[in-house]
């Protein structure tokens, strides 16, 4: 059974964000992510997540000057120390809330800029992180990001990405395999996440090219699922999508998987 965890970035947005909890537990969710957890307090979100009966799947780390475009730094030359910086809190806030996997934002590429430069910053941070989680068990994990949403992104192609963790060479780093981005750049899901299923740490959904729920779209999400289930995918799969209404009316599309 594919076990669905909430995005309460974009699910449950009818809602404060500390009420989000609530109401994916109502659901029928076992656990949550959601981009940022910076602005709130630690013991707070891990006081929410328990008593709620949820598992914190996955977070990002601080990405920079988002209001301003930035969509992380791990990938940018100059900006090693601020990336680095920032892993004690990450941890605090993993330890909190008992999350076993943080997404290190890579970053946008500027046009002309010589991207093997990019390339080595990336991975010289990823096996910093890689190497400062692993004594707690944590592991870091680059999602490819669509170029149409996310112009310049420093990775765009699932097996780009694998071909960075081959060269990381860090157990402890994976793949977030976004279906929604990776039907945008590659296609061929079935047998991209055949071919990729050791690289893949957490898969998240949504349709394509709306971003709505996973029951529109041209992806076709039971044939993937039954699919993941044959592969022996043991991960979450988070629901990173808009609701086209209401988060409650688009719901129905989980209800086999939830309980
Ligand atoms: O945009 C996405 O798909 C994500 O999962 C990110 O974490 C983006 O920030
Ligand atoms: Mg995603």
């Amino acid at each position: 059974m594919m076990r669905l965890a909430a995005n309460l970035t974009m699910l449950f947005n009818e809602v404060a964000f500390m009420q989000r909890f609530a109401l994916a537990a109502e659901q029928g969710f076992k656990a949550v992510e959601f981009l940022f957890p910076y602005e709130f307090d630690a013991d707070l979100l891990a006081h929410e997540l328990h008593r709620h009966g949820l598992t914190q799947a996955l977070f990002n780390m601080p990405p920079g000057d988002w209001a301003a475009g930035e969509r992380g730094m791990a990938a940018i030359p100059g900006r090693e120390e601020e990336f680095r910086s920032h892993l004690p809190t990450v941890l605090k806030y993993a330890q909190a809330l008992q999350c076993k996997q943080v997404h290190a934002m890579a970053g946008i590429v500027p046009a002309g800029a010589q991207r093997a430069d990019y390339e080595a910053t990336f991975i010289a941070n990823l096996r910093h992180a890689a190497d400062f989680f692993a004594p707690h068990s944590i592991r870091v994990l680059t999602e490819p990001l669509n170029q149409r949403d996310m112009p310049g992104y420093f990775i765009s192609h699932q097996r780009q990405a694998a071909a960075l963790i081959d060269q990381i060479d860090r157990a402890n780093v994976g793949l977030q395999f976004d279906c929604y981005h990776a039907q945008i750049m590659d296609g061929d899901l079935s047998r991209l996440i055949e071919s990729l299923l050791p690289y893949i740490a957490h898969i998240q959904i949504a349709s394509v090219p709306q971003r709505n729920e996973p029951d529109q779209g041209e992806l076709n999400y039971p044939h993937l699922f039954q699919h993941l289930e044959q592969l022996g995918y043991q991960g979450w799969i988070g629901c990173e999508y808009k609701p086209a209404s209401t988060t409650l009316d688009g719901l129905g599309w989980a209800q086999p998987y939830l309980s």
